[in-house]
């Protein structure tokens, strides 16, 4: 049985079952019925249909967002703010995905040569609960359009959320089997990557998941995407307007409870500037709120799960005996976690070495901009990064030393369905979003006519 749980309170509010063999194998049919009936389905029929999956979303916020806090623990505004995203990039894609797909024509020694972009089967989707609407809608909704159908097997303590997704897709005109949830644990996966019917497999998750599920696939020779963890380093050079980067690098890093692969965990700040820097994140961190979810004055929840409460608390504790210094928070009880503040990190401590996935700023020193920019790189992850200066030409400079798939400057790290979203080194490879995550799980074909 998969549980849902109330992080807030512990509190049971679900249990769902495993599905069987038999039950996948009827997903399995359905989904592959569903991508060929779509084959012969005009692409503004799709389109439709997609649209109306973001009204109803919109016309029913309230209970998405519900679900989502109620599984997960972030706060009601954040799962609203998350249920609203996805109804924009609907909004996007159904008025970009024509162009997206245009045939690309290519001169060459043929009468005429093209690249044309052709769906190939069902995409199997394994996500992860920290955004369980968001991370899932942003394979979907490309995916769909593009003609693919869509397999999820979500984290087993979001299931409702999976659940909830599947229904929209189906009651909005897409054929059965457009997008389905199987509730399955991840041990059981490997024979829906070897079903041929399955033609790719999109991972959201830790680097040790992408690593096991990107060997099966291989075995299976299957294109895989994998937006792993990250350890993200958000850079305040001495010329940076400090008092703004203080107030975004708390928003980077305390969004969902700290939850996110692109929060930005390593605070790297040039010397002259640390003082400034550590007293205007500790004022923001002090007035913050962590608590019930449902509030609205809450503006941090709980974290998910109480397990990843006392990781955090293992890697807090190991990083305070190394010699960092606790400026405030550091409790925790069950799953709520103080927002909490730690100077004097340095490269070798656990804060930095490893990823934190929880609401833990810690401030880093650095004696230039030559030795922030070799701490950013100091790690295995590249996924996302932010530089704060007022020199935008030095701000272009360094972008290009920093080993990551996107850098911010005077900004914090997000997706946006415009733009390709993704990391180098541990973080993994492939995009998603934009025009080079659409084409991810597409056939690109080459057409030649003599
Ligand atoms: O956890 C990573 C995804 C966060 C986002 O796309 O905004």
């Amino acid at each position: 049985m998969f549980k849902s749980i109330y992080p807030y309170t512990q509190e049971l509010i679900a249990e769902y079952k495993e599905h069987t063999a038999n039950e996948i194998e009827t997903k399995l049919l359905k989904g592959e019925k569903a991508f060929r009936d779509m084959l012969n389905i005009p692409l503004d029929q799709r389109r439709q249909w997609m649209a109306q999956v973001a009204k109803s979303m919109r016309d029913n916020v309230k209970e998405h967002a519900t679900i989502i806090s109620q599984e997960m623990g972030k706060t009601l505004q954040e799962a609203t703010a998350e249920v609203q995203k996805c109804a924009t990039t609907i909004d996007y894609y159904v008025e970009n995905i024509e162009q997206i797909l245009q045939p690309r024509i290519i001169s060459s020694d043929a009468s005429k040569s093209y690249v044309s972009y052709e769906p190939k089967g069902i995409i199997l989707a394994i996500m992860p609960w920290n955004f369980p609407y968001w991370q899932v809608f942003r394979f979907a909704i490309p995916n769909i359009l593009a003609g693919n159908a869509g397999l999820l097997k979500h984290a087993s303590n979001v299931s409702g959320c999976a659940l909830a997704i599947e229904k929209l897709f189906t009651e909005s005109g897409f054929p059965e089997g457009t997008f389905q949830t199987v509730l399955l644990s991840s041990q059981h996966i490997e024979p829906i990557i070897a079903d041929p019917r399955v033609q790719g497999v999109t991972l959201t998750g830790s680097t040790p998941a992408g690593k096991s599920v990107a060997a099966l696939a291989g075995k299976y020779i299957k294109k895989t995407v994998l937006e792993l963890g990250g350890s993200d380093p958000f850079i305040v050079l001495k010329d940076a307007d400090i008092k703004e980067a203080a107030k975004v690098a708390v928003q980077g890093r305390m969004q969902n409870a700290g939850q996110s692969c692109i929060a930005a965990k390593r605070w790297i700040v040039e010397k002259p500037a640390v003082a400034e820097f550590t007293q205007a994140v500790a004022e923001i961190l002090q007035a913050m709120k962590q608590g019930d979810p449902m509030l609205e004055s809450t503006n941090m929840g709980p974290m998910a799960r109480p397990d990843l409460a006392e990781d955090l608390g293992r890697q807090l504790k190991e990083t305070i005996s190394q010699g960092a210094h606790l400026v405030l928070g550091g409790t925790y009880e069950g799953c709520n976690f103080a927002p909490t503040l730690l100077t004097g990190v340095t490269a070798d401590m656990t804060a930095f070495r490893e990823e934190t996935f929880g609401p833990l700023g810690v401030i880093i020193e650095a004696a230039g901009e030559e030795a922030a920019i070799a701490l950013a790189n100091e790690t295995d992850f590249g996924l996302g990064s932010a530089l704060w200066t007022k020199d935008l030409e030095k701000a272009a400079r360094l972008a290009r030393q920093i080993e990551s798939g996107n850098v911010f400057i005077n900004a914090m790290v997000r997706s946006d369905a415009r733009l390709p979203f993704g990391g180098v080194k541990q973080s993994g490879y492939g995009r998603e979003l934009s025009l080079e995550g659409t084409h991810e799980f597409l056939n690109v074909k080459t057409v030649y006519i003599h």
